[in-house]
């Protein structure tokens, strides 16, 4: 079984959409897709994220039919914010995570884990989603925007990855400021990473070589 970890350089970037495009890509190449979303803030009655990539997942495997969004998630609180300030009882235990990953392995060939916001958000006082991605020893696709801003917020997760010595591969979720992304941004990843590649249309590439 593998686990693909899908973060992004913050909030609202697109990791929720990309891994929905990731799991129809790998069902259209064979594989048998599983979901996690380890912890969801900002959870009134439904998990707004676990509800969307369940639905869409148990259409490609049966192994997740049977589920709610509870099932696929280890975590959830009503705060909308970090899950570290959401979890005013300090009720979070990573073990319990790692736990859930692996009953959840077992469902399926490759297991698609979104974390909650970016990659430097505290889990507990001293635990970052960024150390889940390492525990989890998964491959970490990092979703970055197209808006203004967006080359210091790549690099600045470039370098936490690299510090920590996790493998990754990352995308341009083509969404805000897309208009002027070729003007404004795109010069700089063409000259420094000419691999660079979009959701829209790198994203079944990416899916052929895991
Ligand atoms: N390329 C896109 N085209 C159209 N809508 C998009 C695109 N990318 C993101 N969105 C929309 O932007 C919003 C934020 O995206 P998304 O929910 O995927 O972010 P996220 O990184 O998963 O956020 P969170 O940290 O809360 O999990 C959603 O409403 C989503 O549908
Ligand atoms: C509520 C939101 N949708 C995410 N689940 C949580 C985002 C936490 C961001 C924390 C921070 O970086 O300040
Ligand atoms: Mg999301």
């Amino acid at each position: 079984m593998r686990s693909l970890f899908i973060t992004a350089t913050g909030t609202n970037i697109g990791k929720t959409h990309t891994t929905l495009k990731l799991i129809e890509a790998l069902a259209a190449r064979g594989f048998s897709v599983g979901v996690f979303k380890p912890i969801e803030t900002g959870v009134s009655d439904t998990a707004p994220d676990a509800t969307i990539l369940l639905e869409v997942c148990r259409k490609v495997n049966r192994n997740f039919a049977d589920f709610t969004p509870a099932d696929i998630t280890a975590y959830t609180f009503p705060l909308p914010a970090a899950p570290f300030c959401a979890d005013t009882e300090h009720i979070i235990n990573i073990d319990t995570i790692l736990e859930k990953y692996r009953q959840l392995s077992k469902r399926c060939d490759i297991l698609l884990v979104e974390g909650a916001g970016g990659l430097m958000v505290p889990v507990t006082k001293d635990f970052f989603m960024i150390d889940l991605a390492k525990a989890l020893k998964s491959k970490v696709l990092l979703v970055t925007p197209s808006q203004l801003g967006c080359i210091n917020d790549t690099l600045l997760s470039m370098e936490a990855l690299e510090t920590r010595k996790i493998p990754f591969e990352w995308c341009v979720n083509l969404y805000e400021d897309r208009d002027t992304f070729a003007q404004v941004t795109q010069p700089y990843y063409n000259a420094v990473f000419p691999g660079w590649w979009t959701v829209e249309k790198g994203l079944e590439t990416f899916v052929q070589k895991l």
